[in-house]
């Protein structure tokens, strides 16, 4: 089977023979005046200056069916986008000033879907009003992730701060909810950890091919996870020539892990977990022990694999042999998982790599917005 092409909406979609999509815009389709022209999606970036923010700024860019008609900042209102991110000179979209981080100021903008990428707390104050006003929002914080107000209460030390919100609210992993997220109005993005644990864990846990209790995931993340707010702990004198872990042993992803691994399981998961910092930009490396269930093998979960992520475009199987790199994937959406069988202890060992801002951030909420849009899942992403 070779490549095949068609036209859907405005995009010409190439498939290969490992269903990996490719999507460009074209301009003499019949269909393509209806996303270049008054179909285009206006979009908003609320905290467009941080690193994710930043990060949906490039991926929006190259967007042929979006209209990017508001970035916000508190510190940068006034500013071109090609002067806070000299990296963006004579791109789509350089020109375009940050306003103001105001809901009535994005309203007036005429955005019909909204990236909040706020820290968590801030992210629901603005998510509110917004969705009171009919827009879509496409959430990167915490703040609509967890569906227990009480659990969100244990891991973050304050009150959910909008429990009604979260009901509604739809998890924003497209290889898990893809169906919910289409018709949703709010998008709750993952957290990046979360990410590279639940994408491998997930089929297993939903095929019960291993035990639950047994499962130990230890991440290594670069320091852009920590956002771009000034810290003393990630100063580059803190973390060059440094590794370390932290929240040791309760780090607040713990309570999203646990509660998508128990969703996959149907019974209450509980798993250990330690991220550590490591002296890179970006790229999160994840390694899972577990113990599988009687009777499951390599074969077996090899097969698993397979049938959960063959066609997903971006979920690379590297199978037993392969090894997930973070070099392989920064500035892509893709996620690589491999997996092993340790015959001396009877364990496998899972793997994962992805970029923290693009499938841990940016680019999974872009995947989002596709999949609300109705567009190719892969536009402006491969
Ligand atoms: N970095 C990562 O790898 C990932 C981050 N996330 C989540 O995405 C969100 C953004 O993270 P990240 O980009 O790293 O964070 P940054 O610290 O880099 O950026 C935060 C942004 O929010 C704005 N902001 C901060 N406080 C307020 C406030 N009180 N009111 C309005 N705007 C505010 C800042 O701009 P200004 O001060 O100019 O207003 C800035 O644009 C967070 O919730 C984070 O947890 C999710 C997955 C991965
Ligand atoms: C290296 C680093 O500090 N990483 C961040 C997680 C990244 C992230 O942004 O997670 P949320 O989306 O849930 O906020 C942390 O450990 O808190």
């Amino acid at each position: 089977m070779g490549w095949s092409s068609n036209c859907e909406d405005g995009f010409l979609i190439f498939k290969s023979p490992s269903y990996i999509f490719c999507a460009f815009p074209i301009f003499n389709c019949p269909a393509t005046r209806k996303v270049r022209g008054m179909n285009l999606e206006p979009v908003a970036v609320v905290g467009a200056s941080g690193y994710s923010g930043e990060e949906l700024v490039r991926l929006l860019s190259r967007h042929p069916g979006v209209d990017l008609v508001a970035l916000t900042s508190r510190q940068l209102a006034g500013q071109t986008v090609e002067t806070v991110f000299p990296k963006f000179a004579g791109l789509r979209y350089s020109q375009l000033a940050f306003i103001e981080s105001s809901v009535d100021k994005i309203v007036a903008t005429g955005a019909r879907t909204v990236f909040l990428a706020l820290p968590h707390g801030v992210a629901a104050e603005y998510a509110k009003p917004l969705v009171d006003a009919k827009l879509r929002v496409i959430d990167l914080s915490a703040d609509f992730r967890i569906k227990d107000a009480a659990v969100y209460q244990e891991f973050y030390g304050e009150a959910a701060h909008a429990p009604e919100l979260a009901a509604i609210s739809v998890y924003g992993l497209p290889e898990i909810y893809r169906e919910q997220i289409r018709n949703a109005q709010l998008v709750a993005s993952p957290g990046c950890y979360p990410t590279s644990a639940i994408v491998p864990l997930y089929p297993l846990l939903k095929r019960r091919m291993l035990k639950p209790e047994s499962i130990i995931i230890n991440s290594l993340s670069g320091v852009s996870g920590a956002g771009r707010t000034a810290k003393v702990d990630y100063l580059y004198v803190e973390c060059n020539e440094s590794v370390r872990a932290y929240s040791v042993p309760k780090h607040r992803h713990l309570a999203e892990i646990e509660q998508e691994l128990s969703n996959a399981y149907g019974e209450d998961v509980t798993v250990s977990f330690v991220p550590h910092l490591i002296p890179v930009n970006r790229g999160i490396a994840t390694t899972i022990h577990a113990t599988p269930a009687d009777g499951i093998g390599l074969a077996e979960i090899s097969q698993a694999y397979k049938e959960a992520y063959a066609n997903e475009p971006f979920v690379r199987l590297l199978g037993e042999k392969g090894t997930p790199d973070t070099k392989n994937v920064t500035f892509t959406n893709f996620i690589d998982v491999a997996w092993r069988h340790d015959p001396r202890t009877g364990r496998m060992v899972l793997l994962s790599a992805e970029d923290n801002l693009v499938k841990g951030a940016a680019g999974q909420a872009v995947q989002s917005l596709n999949v609300m849009c109705g567009w190719p899942e892969t536009t402006a992403l491969l």
